[in-house]
C-alpha cells in the first residue's frame, strides 16, 4: 500500500486551526538547539558530539550541500510511491531508524518508546546491542513493526551465539554488524564531562538479561555490578575482529547480514566476497574517525564498485527529505537516520519520535513530487548536479 506522507503537512496546518502544535520542531537544526535546553550537558553532548575536532561530522553535512537536485516539471509526480523492499523487509519508504545505544539517557521511555513510534509509521527499528532494555522488551514494543538487530560483536562466541539466538527468536529479521566502533573514539565532548554511559551502568539491557553472559560471572550483576559491567565492556571493545570471523555470524544467523561502517570500496568488495547481503556506508555520524571522508563522498565510489552485488544502505548526516533524495539518487537503496529522532525522543518520547519521522517522510515526499520524481527508481545521478 502506498501512503501519501506529504499529507502530514496538512495535518499540522489543521492542528493549528484548533490551537494545537507539533510536539517539537519540524526543523532538525532547531531540534538540536532545543534539545540542548532540555538535556543536561553530559546527555546532550553524548548525542550531539562527535570525534575529535568534529571535522567529519561537519563534512557529512557539507557534502550534502555540494549536490543539488534539478527539478523537472510536468512529470505527473502528483501521486507518488515511495515504497521499497530493503533486504527482504517491505517498507513504506526507504528510511530506517539507525541503531542508537543507551536511549534511557535522553528519555525514560527509552528504546520501547522509539520502537513503538517506528512501528506506528511502519519503518524498521534497528535495535542497538547497547540498549537500556532487553531484546524481548524491544520486540514486544515493536509489535507488528519491522525490526532489525545491531550487533556489537562480543569476543566470547557463546555469548554472541546466545544474543543472536534471542534476537532471532524475538522476531528480528536482519542483522547489522557494526564494524567501526570496536573501541570508542577520542570524543572531547564526552571526556570534558567524564561521561561514559556504560560506566554508569546504563545500556546493559542485552547482556544483563542474557543467561549465557550471566553464567560466566561468579557473582550476579545485581550482587556485583562493577565486575559485570567491566566484563561486558572488555567483551565488546578493545578487540577488533577480522574478516575471517564473519563465517561464525553466517552460521548463527540465517537472515540477511549487513556490515555497518564501510567507507572504502575495497572493504565493500570484501563484504561481497564474504557473502554479506548488504553494507551501510557510514562513518557513525562522525563519531569515530575525526578527519574521515564524508559519508556521502564515499558513496558513489562504493556504488560503482559493488552496486549490483549487495544492497547499499547509507547514513551519517541525513537531516532533511532532500538529503534522503540525494543519497538515494547517488545509489543508496535506503538510509538510516540517527540524531534527529533521538532529539524527538528527548522532547516528547514516542510522540516526539513519531513527529520527527513523519516530518522527514513528508519532506521527502514533497521534495520528490515537486522535483518531478514519482518513484524511487526515478531518482538517479541524473537527478543531481554537483556544485
Ligand atoms: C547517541 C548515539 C548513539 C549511537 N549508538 C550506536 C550504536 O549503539 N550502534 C551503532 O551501530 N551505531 C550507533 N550510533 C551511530 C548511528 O547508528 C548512525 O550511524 C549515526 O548516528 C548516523 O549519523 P546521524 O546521527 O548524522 O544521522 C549512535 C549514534 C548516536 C548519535
Ligand atoms: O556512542 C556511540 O556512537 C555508540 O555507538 C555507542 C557505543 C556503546 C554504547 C553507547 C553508544
Amino acid at each position: 500500500m502506498t501512503e501519501w506522507f506529504g499529507g502530514y503537512q496538512n495535518e499540522i496546518y489543521l492542528q493549528g486551526l484548533g490551537g494545537t502544535f507539533p510536539p517539537c520542531s519540524t526543523d532538525a537544526t532547531k531540534l538540536e538547539e532545543s534539545a540542548r535546553e532540555i538535556l543536561g550537558p553530559g546527555p546532550f553532548w553524548y548525542v550531539a558530539g562527535s570525534a575529535g575536532s568534529g571535522a567529519t561530522a561537519r563534512a557529512n553535512r557539507e557534502a550534502f550541500d555540494r549536490w543539488r537536485l534539478v527539478p523537472r516539471m510536468l512529470t505527473g509526480a502528483t501521486e507518488r510511491d515511495l515504497s521499497a523492499t530493503v533486504l527482504g523487509t517491505p517498507v513504506p519508504a526507504p528510511v530506517l531508524l539507525a541503531p542508537v545505544g543507551v536511549q534511557s539517557i535522553v528519555h525514560e521511555g527509552a528504546e520501547p518508546a522509539a520502537a513503538r513510534a517506528a512501528a506506528s509509521v511502519g519503518l524498521p527499528y534497528v535495535m542497538s546491542t547497547a540498549s537500556s532494555t532487553s531484546i524481548e522488551d524491544v520486540a514486544e514494543a515493536s509489535g507488528e513493526g519491522p525490526r532489525w538487530f545491531q550487533l556489537y560483536w562480543p569476543t566470547d562466541n557463546d555469548v554472541c551465539a546466545s544474543i543472536l539466538a534471542r534476537a532471532k527468536a524475538a522476531g528480528f529479521t536482519t542483522l547489522v554488524v557494526t564494524l567501526d566502533t570496536w573501541t570508542l573514539a577520542w570524543r572531547p565532548n564526552d571526556l570534558d564531562h567524564a561521561y561514559l554511559p556504560f560506566i554508569k551502568g546504563e545500556g546493559l539491557g542485552v547482556p544483563l538479561s542474557d543467561p549465557v553472559f550471566r553464567g560466566l560471572l561468579e557473582k550476579t550483576p545485581e550482587e556485583d555490578p562493577p565486575t559485570a559491567i567491566l566484563r561486558w565492556i572488555s567483551m565488546i571493545t578493545g578487540t577488533d575482529s577480522t574478516w575471517d570471523r564473519l563465517p561464525f555470524l553466517r552460521e548463527h544467523w540465517d537472515g540477511p547480514i549487513v556490515l555497518k561502517g564501510i567507507q572504502h570500496p575495497d572493504d565493500a568488495r570484501r563484504a561481497v566476497d564474504a557473502g554479506m547481503d548488504g553494507i551501510v556506508v557510514s562513518n557513525h555520524g562522525g563519531r569515530q574517525v575525526d578527519g574521515a571522508v564524508a559519508s556521502l563522498d564515499a558513496l558513489p565510489e562504493i556504488v560503482a564498485a559493488v552496486g549490483d552485488r549487495l544492497e547499499i544502505l547509507f547514513d551519517s548526516g541525513i537531516r532533511t527529505g532532500a538529503d534522503i533524495a540525494k543519497a538515494l539518487a547517488l545509489g543508496a537503496k535506503a538510509v538510516l537516520v540517527g540524531r534527529p529522532w533521538v532529539y524527538g525522543l528527548a522532547h516528547a518520547g514516542e510522540a516526539g519520535v513519531r513527529h520527527v519521522l513523519r516530518s522527514l517522510l513528508a519532506d521527502l515526499d514533497l521534495t520528490m513530487g515537486l522535483s518531478g520524481h514519482r518513484t524511487l527508481a526515478d531518482l538517479t545521478p541524473a537527478s543531481l548536479r554537483h556544485s
